[in-house]
């Protein structure tokens, strides 16, 4: 088991079009070494094509992937292919083999990409199995098990080659709100016991309100705004104020962003935006210990003068 801190990936005007229809462009951040960050935006904006492109399995059209010293979109096939084993990758619906069971699922990588002896699989496959609590369900077909459990198998296989990066492609899509609780803390007892850098793809507010250390919006073909939680749950910026507290006023509509006329009506009929809800604190992990990427509660804010939602870090520190 890693016990680094992850590696930084640094993204760098990248963009990326499909037959000249850009998806998005220049989008710039730093997912910061062993810490979670959460990339939330409209459907259809482009959140899992940018997974696609950091990983390698799409080129984007300019600009650069830094990871430990190398920029992906310039390697060759076979540099790449060294570079992609630093990733594991959650695919939305786990992408498991239907016609084998779980341990043989889990195992797949190992066989593929390593020399090790079916002894040695075996106890590596275990110890996944175990951090994701599925030790018991190996012999299952994919099919044989729920939802929930199929994620939790995807998880295993995406851990098994020890990746420095982990990308989540919607983890909590099709699960309930209590699966979702426990995933969620899964996802952050992983971080502390790996010390991966962490990418969430996701559609819930509460987890992007709880779990990440920083929080990344797409919106209308470009990166909105990305940075610590704390920043975006304290921002009254239109567009991320409106996605973050799943309101209806502001600039995103129905379909697509609203025009200039519908904006005016809305400004004119003298809607009121209800005040920012408090932020929450993060989710701590289940042994009660920090996670070493971990920030103290209220310290974005301190550090840069910002006064949080009144009630903001209320209450206990929480695990669920
Ligand atoms: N290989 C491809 N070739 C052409 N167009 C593509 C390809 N992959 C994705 N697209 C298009 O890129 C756009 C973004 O798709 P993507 O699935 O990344 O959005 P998303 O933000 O993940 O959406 P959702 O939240 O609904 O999952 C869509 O219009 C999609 O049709």
């Amino acid at each position: 088991m890693s016990t680094g801190v992850g590696v930084e990936v640094r993204v760098d005007g990248l963009t990326k079009s499909f037959g000249g229809q850009p998806v998005w462009s220049d989008v710039t951040l730093t997912l910061p070494a062993g810490e979670i960050s959460v990339l939330l935006g409209p459907s259809g904006t482009g959140k899992s094509v940018f997974l696609k492109t950091l990983v390698g399995l799409l080129k984007p059209d300019r600009g650069d992937i830094w990871i430990a010293g190398q920029n992906l979109p310039r390697l060759s096939e076979r540099a790449l292919y060294e570079v992609r084993k630093l990733f594991g990758v959650l695919f939305q619906d786990g992408a498991l083999f239907g016609s084998m069971n779980i341990f043989d699922n889990v195992a797949f990588p190992l066989r593929e990409h390593t020399r090790r002896t079916e002894s040695q699989i075996r106890s590596v496959v275990y110890q996944k199995l175990e951090m994701v609590g599925l030790v018991g369900a190996e012999e299952k077909l994919p099919g044989q098990i729920s939802g929930g459990m199929r994620k939790r198998a995807g998880l295993a296989r995406a851990l098994v080659l020890d990746p420095e990066i982990i990308l989540f492609d919607e983890p909590d899509s099709g699960l309930d709100p209590v699966r979702t609780a426990y995933l969620n803390q899964l996802i952050i007892d992983l971080n502390q016991q790996t010390g991966a850098t962490f990418l969430i793809v996701t559609h819930d507010i509460n987890t992007a309100r709880t779990v990440p250390d920083n929080i990344g919006l797409i919106y209308h073909g470009h990166l909105a705004m990305f940075g610590p939680r704390e920043m975006l749950l304290s921002s009254v910026e239109p567009v991320v104020r409106q996605f973050l507290n799943a309101q209806r006023v502001g600039p995103i509509g129905m379909a697509e962003e609203k025009d200039a006329d519908e904006l005016r009506a809305e400004a004119e009929s003298g809607v009121e935006l209800p005040p920012l809800p408090p932020i929450p604190h993060q989710l701590r992990p289940s042994n009660g210990l920090r996670r070493p990427a971990e920030h103290p509660p209220g310290a974005w804010c301190r550090q840069n003068g910002v006064i949080p939602p009144a009630g903001s870090f209320a209450g206990g520190l929480v695990t669920r």
